[in-house]
């Protein structure tokens, strides 16, 4: 696939020099989607603003779809959707006007059966003759989504797009990220629900303190640094493990009846036979076995608190 967005060892100082972005590269292929994760201050919104023009960059260079996002500005940003992480909206504007008005802004001539498509998608259709100021927090957040899809544009950013929705408004948004994917937009989000993360991304970035600690692809990040544990459910409760498994690292369960045994995928041996058989041997019955891999989660936090030791 092409690369729509490159990002070229970015940069940012704010006034006063703190340096927000430490020289992040970061090439992105048309129709992904990669969720950007960080904790708070890690520098995702300025690394969106930067790319949208909002922030200037100190150095480094970013192109969308080959133009250049300082030189080449207009062209550069008319091919990119911004949904921004707070809610900017005109209270007495109606909906239809606020989304309109957006489009124009790109240069784009009217379109009302664009429009029309827009806000149906977004469920906003009934609501259009509304004035912002008289629609909930959640239908707000959709117009902002509307807003940025007004001009077509082919590389979405949604800074946060479910911070502080409902589950409900939050299952929808994926289901707009999905159907916008289908429809071949790049997108960027940037979510502190990893596992929203985990269920929609292609590829994860994980940023921290200004620096991008990698980038890959979901499933293979998730194999590479994944453990996996498996619970060995047990017919009675015990108080302790028996001293007949003390070589493995197992840990009993808060109720008593369940071991949980933790293995590296990628070990020669994961042990697992061995471990059934010898809780066999100690005397204690099986009344079943789980595994589970470990969460994104799980990788992300392990990687930020290597990256702050
Ligand atoms: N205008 C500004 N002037 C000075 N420092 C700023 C400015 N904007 C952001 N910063 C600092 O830059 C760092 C990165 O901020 P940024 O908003 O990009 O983080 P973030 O990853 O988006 O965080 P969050 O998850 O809280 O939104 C923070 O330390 C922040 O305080």
């Amino acid at each position: 696939m092409s690369t729509i967005l490159s990002i070229e060892n970015l940069r940012k100082f704010y006034d006063g020099g703190f340096e927000a972005l430490k020289g992040v590269s970061l090439d992105i292929a048309e129709g992904e989607i990669l969720a950007l994760l960080g904790p708070n201050g890690a520098g995702k919104t300025t690394l969106i603003s930067t790319v949208c023009g909002i922030t200037t960059p100190s150095s480094g260079r970013v192109t969308v779809g080959g133009h250049d996002i300082q030189s080449d500005f207009r062209a550069a940003r008319q091919m990119i959707g911004l949904v921004p992480q707070e809610i900017a909206l005109e209270p007495f504007e109606k909906v239809m006007n606020t989304v309109r008005f957006s489009r124009g802004l790109f240069g784009h001539r009217r379109d009302d059966a664009r429009m029309e498509e827009i806000l149906r998608k977004l469920s906003l259709w009934e609501k259009r003759n509304a004035a912002i100021r008289e629609l909930s927090g959640g239908m707000k957040r959709r117009v902002l989504i509307a807003k940025a899809l007004a001009h077509e544009p082919r590389v979405l950013f949604l800074d946060e797009p479910t911070a502080g929705v409902d589950v409900e408004l939050r299952k929808d948004m994926w289901d707009i990220v999905a159907e916008l994917k289908r429809a071949g937009v790049t997108i960027i989000l940037t979510t502190h629900y990893i596992e929203e993360a985990e269920a929609i991304a292609d590829r994860v970035g994980v940023i921290n303190n200004g620096e991008l600690l990698l980038v890959q692809d979901k499933a293979s990040l998730m194999a590479q640094m994944g453990q996996k544990q498996i619970e060995v459910m047990l017919v009675e409760r015990i108080d302790a493990i028996p001293d007949a498994l003390s070589s493995y690292e197992l840990a009993l369960n808060g109720a008593g009846d369940s071991l949980i045994y933790t293995y590296d995928v990628h070990g020669e041996r994961t042990g697992i036979t061995a471990l059934l058989n010898d809780v066999a041997q100690a005397g204690l019955t099986l009344r079943d076995v789980s595994t589970r891999q470990s969460s994104l989660e799980e990788i992300f936090v392990s990687l930020v608190s290597e990256d702050a030791a």
